[in-house]
């Protein structure tokens, strides 16, 4: 893989434990994996949230304050805590870290501006990690970012970074709150962010974190709208950053131009596959596979044209005859004409792999005629 620039955001959650305090154990798995994607050779930034669930403990809080004084007290405290032990734990890997502490204002005036992307680019050429937080102990709440979802969406833009990987306490975006809603279902890949995912996302699941999911969904988007792809969930040891990287990770993949396993294999269906037939879909289905990033099923099929076989390739139209993208299939063209528009579990057992999809939203790409 050539060389990525890499901005990962870790989250409060991530880094500490529930009484405000660094834990140790949560830090060194993130440094060892950030040591691997840099020994691979690629430039990270890491955007860490963390400095007042490090410093509320220290401090006498027994839980993380809710005043702006008492959060800012905190972050002090904190700030510093995190940076010592960076700088202890990447010295084992030869690294240096780098503190950068950020405000909105920094991004709304030119010069700042400029001085920021110097600085960076500086201690990116001299193989530092620049470590970047919001400067929570002067930023007053109306000038801030919102969360450091934003920041590191900011970020990346800003630097034009190849991806950007969110870390969290929970492995990708399900279709609601995981902690409340027992049965969500996750989403692998959404190739955009739109208001029913939006809506589905909730807030912070621990008691440290802010924002929840919609603040990385909000976050996600602004990323997108500047070309970066985004990866949101969690990982354990040093290779997860490696794994995310090449489409491995446990979580959910927004957007699309990470070069990744699952990329490859939609750039085959895409552009090499032989196409064995075409299968029509109704609106709603469309939205389904289109906008939300669900996959096809049986009951949105409207008509099946060719004799294909399961796992070939084949055409999605919609009914009005256009093409809307290509898909690998589970089941074969006599089997499809058998179940199409069918609801239900009893489609399954004439797929090939007993599932009810017919075309996977992994297996899936949007290729819309100009
Ligand atoms: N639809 C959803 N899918 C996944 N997680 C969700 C969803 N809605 C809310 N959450 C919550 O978002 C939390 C992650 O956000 P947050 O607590 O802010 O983490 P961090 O501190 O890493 O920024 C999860 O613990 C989860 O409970
Ligand atoms: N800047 C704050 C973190 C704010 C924030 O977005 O937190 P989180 O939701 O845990 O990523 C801090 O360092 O405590």
């Amino acid at each position: 893989m050539k060389k990525q620039l890499v901005v990962v955001k870790i989250g409060s959650s991530s880094l500490t434990t529930a009484s405000g305090t660094i834990s140790e154990e949560k830090i060194r798995d993130h440094v060892e994996a950030l040591a691997c994607i840099k020994e691979q050779g690629h430039d990270v930034i890491l955007i860490s949230s963390g400095a007042v669930a490090a410093g509320f403990g220290a401090l006498g809080y027994p839980t993380r304050p809710k005043t702006t004084a008492g959060k800012q007290a905190a972050a002090a405290v904190g700030q510093g805590l995190l940076m010592q032990h960076y700088h202890l734990q990447f010295k084992e890997f030869g690294i240096v870290p780098a503190q950068i502490l950020l405000t909105r204002e920094d991004f709304y005036s030119l010069e700042r501006f400029h001085n920021l992307y110097n600085t960076i680019s500086e201690l990116l050429q001299r193989g530092v990690i620049p470590i970047i937080n919001e400067n929570d102990s002067v930023s007053i709440e109306e000038l801030t970012f919102g969360d450091n979802d934003m920041l590191s969406a900011l970020v990346s833009g800003f630097l034009h970074a190849n991806a950007l990987i969110i870390l969290t306490d929970v492995n990708g975006l399900y279709d609601g709150n995981p902690k409340v809603m027992k049965d969500a279902k996750k989403y692998d890949f959404i190739p955009r962010v739109n208001d029913e995912l939006l809506e589905a996302a909730g807030g912070s699941g621990s008691s440290v974190g802010t924002g929840g999911m919609k603040s990385k969904l909000l976050a996600a988007k602004k990323a997108l709208s500047f070309g970066v792809s985004v990866f949101v969930g969690k990982g354990q040891g040093k290779e997860k950053l490696l794994n995310i990287l090449e489409g491995k990770g446990d979580g959910t993949y927004i957007g699309g131009s990470f070069q990744t396993q699952m990329q490859k294999k939609k750039q085959w269906i895409a552009f090499h596959s032989h196409t064995a037939g075409i299968v029509e879909i109704d609106d709603g289905a469309e939205v389904a596979i289109v906008t939300n990033g669900k996959s096809l099923l049986p009951v949105g099929v409207t008509n099946v044209i060719g004799d294909f076989n399961a796992m070939d390739v084949v055409e999605v139209h919609n009914q009005r005859g256009e093409l809307i993208g290509k898909g690998q299939i589970y089941y074969s063209a006599k089997n499809l004409q058998m179940v199409k528009g069918l609801p239900g579990e009893k489609t399954k057992n004439f797929s090939i792999n007993k599932r009810a999809e017919v075309i996977h939203r992994n297996n899936w790409v949007f290729l819309p005629e100009e």
